[in-house]
């Protein structure tokens, strides 16, 4: 479980982007957050992956305040973040071997954690097997995006923050990854919060979304999508309506 109690946090402290703002995320379930350019949404992740702290109220994560990263925490960006001197297959341990490093200090990896650099079911899981000798810019762009998946799979994590991980492909690369995220989601039990600015995405990946509107965000608003895992959902009218909804929601503010 996530919880946001009453957070306000702004850049500038009287420009605030969140104003006692609450909200709270179950565990396992796929968010998507919506809204337009500037409200605030990869703040929110920053938020929640423990990268910024609210000036007032505060997160809790499974019960406990969120002061730090923590390292079961996941966040995937758009631009991927991959080293361009290294292969697949090294870009995909890259967390591992950090975490390698620091042992299971509780901080950087679990306490639990026992060290590994096993990627190969990942790559495998994702299709990257192949290329796994390659180097980034030798992939296309989805197949970079999956290489920052599997990277961030290995490390196991239970919490999944995505910010705009698709905006940047095209449009068969980007449904099928979609697909894939929601299967990973599935599979292993991860909450799943994605942010995005595309309409469609949000209605075929979020089981709730999220919608923010111009700063300060006061309340969550929050539409349900329950049948978004049914078969054929992308052709069905439930999708449909539910895509004008938000155009709608979106254009009022
Ligand atoms: N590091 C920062 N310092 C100061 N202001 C920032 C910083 N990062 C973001 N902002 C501002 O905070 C507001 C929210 O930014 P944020 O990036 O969270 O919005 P967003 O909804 O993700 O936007 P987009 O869809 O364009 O990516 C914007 O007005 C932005 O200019």
């Amino acid at each position: 479980m996530i919880e946001l109690d009453s957070i306000t946090f702004g850049y500038q402290p009287a420009l605030p982007i969140f104003e006692n703002f609450s909200w709270q995320v179950r565990r396992a379930e796929a968010w998507a957050v919506i809204g337009p350019s500037g409200c605030g949404k990869s703040t929110l992740l920053s938020l929640i992956a423990g990268l910024l702290r609210p000036q007032h109220g505060r997160i809790l994560v499974e019960g406990q305040p969120l002061n730090r990263p923590r390292p079961q925490t996941g966040l995937i960006i758009q631009d991927y973040g991959l080293l361009p001197w290294a292969t697949v297959r090294e870009n995909a341990r890259l967390g591992l071997r950090v975490r390698n490093f620091y042992g299971p200090d509780g901080v950087h990896a679990p306490a639990d954690y026992q060290r590994t650099l096993d990627v190969e079911p990942w790559l495998d899981r994702l299709g990257l097997l192949p290329f796994a000798g390659q180097y980034p810019t030798e992939l296309s762009g989805g197949q970079r995006q999956r290489t920052a998946i599997a990277r961030t799979l290995a490390l196991n994590p239970d919490i999944l923050l995505m910010d705009e991980p698709f905006s940047s492909l095209d449009a068969p690369t980007r449904e099928g990854l979609q697909r894939l995220t929601l299967e990973l989601w599935q599979e292993n039990r991860l909450t799943l919060i994605l942010v995005t600015h595309a309409i469609e995405e949000a209605a075929l990946l979020g089981q709730k979304i999220l919608l923010l509107n111009q700063p300060p965000n006061r309340t969550a608003q929050i539409i349900e999508n329950p049948l978004n895992l049914q078969p054929g959902y992308r052709e069905s009218d439930e999708y449909r309506s539910l895509c004008r909804h938000l155009r709608e929601r979106l254009e009022a503010g």
